[in-house]
């Protein structure tokens, strides 16, 4: 155990000299098995979490260099409804990352990293859980997803509700005792249901708003940053730091967004740092945190999350589905946005689907109901940073799906569309003799 916590220049040799295979140390060397296809060209725009945009849609091509025969590799998924894809956020920037980072949703204020879905992250590896449209020979097609065009993918798992959700881990007899052979009553357990409201209510009546104190200067206003992306600062840069992160340029986000009406949810799934203590004889009676603290929201910027004393119950922000989440993940910052089309917005989004000669048509999406959804479930989510919401109200916001390029502005509770224009530059593929989508080959059958 010694040798695994040893800090060190050369992490492979051991104590007596020998060195241990890289697997065995954790250095792993990795090989994407693919890259995927996506209909997010760039972070601006790209949801915060599958959850929020059902409609996005890619597609993920096993590489020969991985298995010669890519389909033996993904024989029996199609079997599965979602998968896990675990991938690379190839588009940081840079390598570092701080230990407290300021994710959207807490609206200025910081939280440690592991506590976020930040992409920037010790090792910047993401984890998504996409909806499993078909498999097709050595390719999977995806739906729900949150990665841009091109992202490098390392691998993929099944979702298995009964492993992968808290709700289906309870132990209705209480814990195993191996030692005496019996099962003891749960001291520790879920509630394994909804949390009813009221309770729910009160577990929210702690959270008093701390007040807001900005002493940042206002910085230049700056184009093209991403959705997860803010320029407030951070502090403790991380040891493994390899270069010089641009001032203010990490993002960060959690977005545990609750679904929208697709597959399971992921929000509701999220193990907390916070287990709830409830006696089986006290059922409903006694809900107590057991472990680490829980969150308060401060409404201000540059804040960190204040923890409350364990005995608060209402710390707690959820116990739905048997997992628990700090207030600040249900409690977004920002409310979900009406969004709306100019008739000449309107206008473009019919010509860019129809199928005229040398107009361009949608490569991921069917119709244009279909991407004006998406446009509507990528904007109703609020998709900019702290920064620019707080600081470039007034900016207009632009962002590519698929074939289209959205200009839009933002006003109190409502984004409007304003034009959607044909991208002019078709995204391109890290490696495109590995493309499966290309221009002009239109994936009609995508959701056969
Ligand atoms: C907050 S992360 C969450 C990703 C994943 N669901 C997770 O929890 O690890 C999602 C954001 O990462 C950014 N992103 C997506 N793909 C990326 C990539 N390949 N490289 C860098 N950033 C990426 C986009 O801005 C997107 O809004």
């Amino acid at each position: 155990m010694r040798d695994l916590e040893e800090p060190g220049p050369r992490p492979t040799a051991t104590p007596c000299g020998c060195v241990k295979p890289a697997l065995e140390t954790g250095n792993l060397l990795t090989e994407p098995i693919g890259y995927l296809e996506s209909c997010f060209s760039a972070k601006n725009g790209t949801p915060r979490q599958p959850s929020i945009c059902s409609h996005s849609r890619a597609c993920l091509k096993i590489r020969k260099s991985i298995f010669n025969n890519p389909e033996h590799s993904l024989m029996g998924l199609e079997q599965f409804s979602h998968v896990w894809i675990l991938f690379v956020f190839h588009k940081n920037g840079h390598l570092s990352c701080k230990a407290k980072v300021q994710p959207p949703r807490l609206n200025g204020a910081k939280t440690g990293v592991f506590s976020t879905r930040s992409p920037h992250r010790p090792n910047a590896i993401g984890l998504t859980l996409a909806k499993l449209e078909k498999v097709e020979g050595g390719a999977i097609y995806l739906s729900g997803i949150d990665m841009i065009h091109g992202t490098p993918v390392l691998d993929i798992k099944p979702y298995i509700a009964d492993y992968d959700s808290p709700q289906n881990l309870i132990e209705p007899f209480g814990e195993f005792n191996l030692h005496t052979n019996q099962h003891k009553p749960k001291t520790v357990s879920w509630s394994g249901g909804k949390a009813d409201t009221g309770a729910q209510q009160q577990l929210s009546g702690c959270d008093e708003p701390q007040p807001c104190s900005h002493t940042e200067e206002k910085p230049k206003c700056a184009e093209g940053r991403s959705a997860g992306e803010n320029d407030m600062q951070h502090d403790d840069t991380a040891r493994s730091q390899r270069s010089s992160p641009k001032h203010g340029e990490i993002a960060a986000d959690l977005g545990l967004e609750s679904r929208r009406g697709q597959g399971p949810n992921a929000a509701e799934q999220q193990i907390g740092p916070y287990l709830l203590e409830k006696s089986l004889s006290e059922e409903g009676t006694d809900k107590r945190l057991r472990r680490g603290e829980a969150a308060v929201v401060p409404q201000g910027d540059s804040k960190e999350v204040k923890p409350v004393a364990l005995h608060c119950p209402s710390s707690m922000a959820d116990t739905a589905h048997g997992s628990v989440v700090p207030a600040w993940v249900r409690e977004a910052p920002v409310a979900t946005l009406e969004v709306r089309f100019t008739p000449h917005a309107e206008m473009d989004l019919g010509h860019l689907s129809s199928e005229d000669i040398g107009q361009a048509s949608f490569k991921y999406f069917q119709s244009a109901e279909e991407a004006r959804r998406a446009i509507e479930s990528v904007l109703s989510a609020d998709p900019r940073s702290v920064y620019r919401r707080k600081l470039c109200q007034d900016r207009l916001f632009y962002f590519t799906i698929d074939m289209a390029h959205v200009t839009c502005w933002f006003g109190d509770g409502f984004a409007e569309v304003l034009r959607i224009k044909p991208a002019s530059e078709p995204v391109q593929m890290t490696d495109p003799a590995e493309s499966l989508v290309s221009l002009g080959s239109k994936i009609s059958a995508f959701l056969v």
